[in-house]
Formats: structure tokens, sequence, C-alpha cells
């Protein structure tokens, strides 16, 4: 493609000469014959300080900031918003999108939205696809990949992979980094939906106002004018997202206790599910969700409520709730000890998650609820009192563990736990830890691995060794029983 026709309407410049361009590339190790090189200003390295590189490997052009001093022959694109131009550019370059795409943010709850998103279109027979923290699953893919909402580049590249295989419907993850880097900008949206604000991310976002602003650029910058904004509208934050909404010129569709779109009026906890009753549009629906957890109905609400404005029947729609699988790790009974206490993996490692997680099995419980969980190494600190307090307070038995260390000493990670969590037990070695409270658990207490869900390896300095906590529990059970 030339860059006049790539760049038309999204970047200034590209010099007297129309060259042509192979491949779009932000990284200039990936640079090859014809590319055009976007130079970024990242948290950790400034692009361009590689235009060189990419150079010397045959980029054609360069994108860059306005004004950003650069030493090249090569043609360059201007941009106020280089980000955004580059999202822009790349999925003009990567071409077709499937028709419906929706996108959900919020702190937690995203991944199993998107999963039940993309399995109610599926009930409704329409080739459905979900992309985000657990990978990208469609009819014919089920692709473990390493982010949230995936680099522009590769997202732009992967929706016209998934328009080519035929798949007409995507739910995806809006993470908050990936709306302030712009990685979703080039995606059309047919519609949007918020969940919920808690603590996360506080050592990339200033402050909490900055993320909750990132978040909301899905509805003020991304979501077409007069498209569905799907709100849950029982969190602390809902007020706001909706004033955003609706400031923004959105179809503001509430769903939850309060919500006049899809209303919840009444939820009975059983063990392993909900019986629900929910207006819509006049009628009153008796739902059983085979899922445990309140915040799984907020989930299903908002997932409902996508794939109704996106065109599903309503019954159809509501129907299907009744047989939605929940995402791998989320509130995921993993097995019951010999004694029958269920022992569940979840993938709760902020606050808000936890609190929500430990909530959630009580009702069920006529015993004690035991809890595993430690904090991610190189993340958020805050996040590591808040964590403990709310360990100790929600749970009878709080063992604290690691959760991927990374850099850092992980004795430190859990002292800052312990700090604020009086009783907590300590047992850095998470199989240990794992075993100790299944030991631990007698009949009618309910079990709590918390923090790594679907993730299979435990990351340890650099070095990421085979961890799973589902096959962890398996094996300690086994052992238990013994
Ligand atoms: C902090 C962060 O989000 N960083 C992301 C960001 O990197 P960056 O732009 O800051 O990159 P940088 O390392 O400073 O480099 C600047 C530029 O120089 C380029 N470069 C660098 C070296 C070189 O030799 N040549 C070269 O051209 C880089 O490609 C980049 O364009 O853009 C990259 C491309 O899109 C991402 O891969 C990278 O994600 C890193 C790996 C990451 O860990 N991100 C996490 C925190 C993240 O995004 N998480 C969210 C939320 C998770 C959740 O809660 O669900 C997610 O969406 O996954
Ligand atoms: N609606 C919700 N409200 C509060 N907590 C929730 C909600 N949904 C899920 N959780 C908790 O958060 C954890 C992660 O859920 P999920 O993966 O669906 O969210 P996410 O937003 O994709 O999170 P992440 O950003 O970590 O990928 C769950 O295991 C559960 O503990
Ligand atoms: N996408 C999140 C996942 C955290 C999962 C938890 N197990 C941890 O390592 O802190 C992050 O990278 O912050
Ligand atoms: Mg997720």
């Amino acid at each position: 493609m030339k860059i006049s026709e790539l760049a038309k309407g999204l970047a200034d410049g590209g010099g007297e000469t129309d060259v042509e361009v192979t491949g779009v590339v932000s990284d200039s190790r990936k640079a090859v014959l014809g590319s055009l090189f976007a130079a970024l200003s990242g948290s950790k390295a400034d692009g361009a300080g590689f235009v060189a590189d990419a150079e010397r490997r045959g980029a054609a052009a360069v994108l860059a900031a306005d004004g950003l001093a650069l030493d090249t022959a090569l043609p360059v694109l201007r941009s106020v918003d280089p980000r955004r131009a580059l999202a822009l550019i790349a999925a003009r370059f990567h071409g077709a999108q499937p028709g419906t795409i929706a996108a959900v943010t919020g702190t937690s709850g995203k991944t199993s939205i998107a999963a039940f998103t993309r399995q109610i279109w599926a009930a409704a027979g329409e080739a459905a696809a979900s992309i985000g923290t657990v990978g990208v699953v469609s009819p014919t893919r089920n692709e473990y990949g390493s982010l949230t909402t995936p680099d522009p580049i590769d997202l732009a590249r992967l929706l016209a992979e998934l328009s080519g295989e035929g798949v007409t419907h995507v739910a995806m993850e809006a993470s908050s980094h990936g709306l302030d880097q712009r990685r979703l900008d080039g995606a059309k949206l047919a519609a949007a939906a918020f969940i919920n604000l808690g603590r996360d991310h506080l050592d990339y976002h200033p402050d909490i106002e900055s993320y909750f602003a990132a978040k909301m650029r899905l509805f003020d910058t991304l979501l077409p004018q007069g498209a569905p904004a799907v709100i849950f509208a029982d969190d602390g934050w809902s007020d706001r997202a909706t004033a955003v909404a609706l400031h923004s010129g959105a179809d503001l569709l509430t769903v939850g206790r309060k919500g006049t779109f899809l209303s919840l009026k009444r939820l009975e906890h059983e063990r392993h599910r909900q019986i629900a009753e929910i207006e819509h549009a006049g009628r009153l629906y008796r739902v059983v969700l085979p899922l445990a957890g309140e915040f799984q109905m907020a989930n299903a609400l908002v997932a409902a409520g996508l794939a109704i404005a996106t065109g599903v029947d309503p019954d159809i729609a509501l129907e299907a709730l009744e047989s939605l699988k929940g995402a791998p790790g989320r509130l995921d009974l993993a097995g019951n000890t010999a004694e029958g206490a269920p022992v569940f993996v979840d993938y709760a490692h902020k606050p808000e998650a936890l609190e929500n997680v430990l909530s959630s099995v009580r009702p069920f419980t006529t015993g004690r609820v035991v809890v595993v969980f430690g904090c991610g190494g190189d993340r958020d600190k805050g996040k590591r009192p808040i964590m403990g307090e709310i360990a100790t307070r929600l749970a009878d038995v709080a063992i604290v563990t690691d959760d991927n260390p990374r850099s850092e000493v992980p004795a430190t990670i859990r002292a800052e736990i312990m700090a604020a969590a009086p009783g907590a037990t300590e047992i850095g070695d998470r199989r240990e830890a794992i075993r100790a409270a299944v030991r631990e658990a007698r009949a009618g207490d309910t079990v709590v691995i918390a923090g790594k869900g679907h993730e299979n390896g435990q990351t340890i300095g650099s070095q990421t060794l085979p961890f799973s906590d589902h096959e962890e529990v398996r094996a300690a059970i086994a052992e238990a029983g013994r």
C-alpha cells in the first residue's frame, strides 16, 4: 500500500516520494524491507533511538510525534498522537474486521464478560470469538496470548484473520493499559461495556482518577456516537461511567439491581448455582445461572446486555445464561477434598476481586473459609496490605504465599502482606501452601486458592517455572486422601 493512501487523514507529511509500505511495525527489530516504523516513546525506551536500527533493516518510512527531532533520510509521517495514528494505520493496512466488535472495560470481570458474550452469541448461531487475558477463543482457535489487550498491530492483524476465518462477532477486553496506549483505537466498535472500578495498576497510572479516565476513553473516544453502552449499575463508579457514556452520545443501557435495561429483581444463591429473576422490556425471566458468586451474575448481565444490544433475541440471550461456562480459573471448582470441602481456583489478584470472591463463597459455606493468596512482584505495592486486611477480615484461615515474585525478594512481599494480616500463616512455597489449605479443610469449609487462575507458571526472578494451581489442588487432594 502506498504511504499516501495509508496515512490519508491520519498523519501528515511522508515526503515527496510516495513510497510503498509492506508492513507496519513499532519494534525496530521486526522491521523488514518496506516497513513503516512507528517510533514511539514508551515506558522503558524511546523509539526515536531505534530509527537507525529500523532503517538498517530496510524500513521505508517512519511515523513519529510532531516535533520529535529525528536524524533520518527516510520520509517521516507526523501526528500529535502517534500511538492513535499507528492503531488506525495498522487497521487500514490489515483491512477487514468482524462486523460486530464489543469491548468491555473495568477492573474485574472483563475476561468473564468477554467469554460469556462469546458464548451467548454462539448460542444465537453467530460465529463468535473472544480476545483477552486467557487468549483468543473462536470456533477454530484456543490460543494463549501474553497481553489482555494485544498490541495495536497484532490486534489489527488478528481481527483481519478472524474476519477471514468467517468470525462475525468479537468480544474483547479493553485493559486500562490498552486504552491508555491506544491499542484498540483501530477497532471499529459496535458496542462497549463497563463493569466496575477498583484499585489496580497504580504503579502505571498516577492516581485513581487517571486510571478511571483511561477506562473512559472507551466511551468518550472509541465508541461511535449512538452505539450502545452497557453499564453495570451497581458499582460505586457506575454513576460516573453513566455520565461519561451519556455525555459522549452513547445509547445508554444499564444492567443490575439498579439497571433498567436488564433489571435484577431477585437473586437466590445455591452452592454452585444462582437463581435470578430478571426484568427486560416489561417481561420477567427466571434464569438459573450455573455459576457460583454474585459477581458472576453481574458479569452475566453485562454479557447478556451486550448480546441483546448487538441484535440477539432477548429470549435466546437470557436462556443462554443457563448454560454459561466460567472462564478458566475464575471461581473454578478444581476439586473436592475427601471430606467434601470444595476447593476453588480464582484469579483474584487485586483487592476488590479478593473481597468479592471471599464474600461470594460465604453464603454457601457452613464452616470456615480458607484462603491461600499472595501478591505479584514488580506490581503495585500499595495493594499488599489492603489484600492482607481483606483476607483476614473475610476468611477464617488465611495463608500468605508467593504469586510471581518476579525480580523482588519473595519474603519482603509476604512481609508487606503479613504486616496487615494478623493471625495469617506464612508459607512461601505455593505448593506447600496449597497442601496446607487442603489438609486444613473440614466438611462445610470452602477453600479458595486466589491470584493465579488460568496461569501455568510461577515467575521467580526472570525464570518462569511450570506451575498450575489446578494441578496442585488435584495433587494435594490425592495426597491427603492417601
Ligand atoms: C508498560 C506497558 O504496558 N508496556 C507496553 C508497551 O511498551 P512501551 O511502548 O512502553 O515499550 P518500551 O519498552 O518503553 O519501548 C518503546 C518503544 O521502543 C521500541 N523498541 C524497543 C527496543 C528496540 O530494540 N527497538 C524498538 O523499536 C518498542 O517496540 C516500543 O515501541 O507497549 C508494548 C507493545 O504494545 C507492550 O508489549 C508493553 O507491554 C508490556 C510487556 C507489559 O507488561 N504490559 C502490561 C503491564 C500490560 O499491558 N498489561 C495490561 C493489563 C493486564 C490486566 O490487568 O489484565 C494488558 O493489556 O495486558
Ligand atoms: N464483576 C466482578 N466484580 C468483582 N470481582 C470480580 C468480578 N468478576 C470477576 N471478579 C474477580 O476478579 C477475578 C478476575 O476476573 P476476570 O478475569 O473476569 O476479570 P478481568 O477484569 O479480566 O481481570 P484481569 O484484568 O486481571 O484480567 C475473578 O477471579 C474474581 O475473583
Ligand atoms: N495482568 C496482570 C496479572 C497479574 C496476575 C498475578 N498472578 C500477578 O502476577 O500479580 C499483571 O500482570 O499485573
Ligand atoms: Mg482479564
